[in-house]
């Protein structure tokens, strides 16, 4: 278990089956894993090797038929959640921000990109004044990339690219002052050079504001670039965890040496 005073996320020995028509399987087994302020953990592994599972565990969002079998996830030390019954309401958003694949096409349509932030603002930043507000937005807008903040806050999602849609969704996570960031797959939908892009600002954002970060991805490329360390998951196990530099340079894993072969440049 991971020391609590400066572990932002603390999975211990999580497991989770699903109950299916053939029975029951086990689809997260054992994993363990924490983040502190300033991590970037990557949870690193082929379709279906459970990262998605796992991550979904920690903001309660696990499908119906899903339930946590044994271990426990406890996110900013004192906000212990025993998955069956944690208070997510209370921790999701306000200390857990989640991007998921795709996010940016799950914008409100509806509604001007500085409306969508305003009302996340209004729900976990009671700190922010009114009067405050229109520039609270612009600093998130611009923290993310994006040089002409009052434009974007005007525009509708379908007036952005993918790229910028996805930065909204970052945007509209990371409005709240979460703690914690979890970014499943949040670049795969994106061209190359714009993943680079995100994964920049991703980096900066980390250091700038000392989030931690979950970033879930099968791409080892844009894990090395911004994971300090990661974890290998395989059928729902994790087989190999480490600084991303040692396991990059020496993976002591079958798996991870695969993993890394196929990589052209590997
Ligand atoms: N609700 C569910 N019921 C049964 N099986 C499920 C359920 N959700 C996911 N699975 C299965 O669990 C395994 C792990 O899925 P998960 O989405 O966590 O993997 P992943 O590593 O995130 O893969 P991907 O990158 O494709 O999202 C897969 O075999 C998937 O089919």
């Amino acid at each position: 278990m991971a020391d609590t005073r400066s572990t932002l996320l603390d999975i211990d020995g999580l497991t989770i089956r699903a109950g299916t028509r053939d029975g029951e399987t086990t689809l997260v087994d054992d994993v363990s894993a924490s983040v502190g302020p300033g991590e970037v953990l990557g949870l690193i592994g082929e379709s279906g090797s459970g990262k998605t599972t796992t991550v979904r565990s920690v903001v309660g969002l696990l499908e119906r038929n899903l339930t946590v079998a044994a271990g426990r996830v406890s996110v900013l030390g004192s906000l212990v959640c025993d998955p069956q019954h944690a208070d997510f309401a209370r921790i999701r958003g306000r200390h857990v921000g989640f991007v998921f694949q795709g996010a940016g096409s799950s914008l409100d349509p509806l509604l001007r990109v500085g409306a969508q932030l305003r009302e996340v603002v209004r729900r976990h930043r009671p700190d922010v004044s009114r009067a405050g507000m229109p520039a609270e937005i612009e600093q998130a807008l611009a923290g993310m990339g994006f040089t002409d903040p009052g434009r974007i806050a005007r525009s509708y999602p379908h007036q952005l690219s993918g790229g910028m849609r996805q930065r909204v969704s970052i945007a509209l996570a990371m409005v709240a002052k979460p703690e914690l960031l979890i970014a499943d797959e949040c670049t795969s939908a994106l061209d190359v050079t714009t993943q680079k892009d995100v994964v920049q600002l991703l980096t900066k954002l980390v250091s700038d504001s000392g989030v931690g970060l979950v970033f879930v991805t099968h791409d080892l490329i844009l894990a090395e670039e911004i994971c300090t360390k990661i974890a290998v998951m395989r059928r729902g196990r994790v087989v190999e965890t480490g600084a991303t530099a040692d396991v990059m340079r020496a993976p002591a894993h079958e798996y991870t040496r695969q993993l890394l072969a196929s990589v052209p440049r590997w």
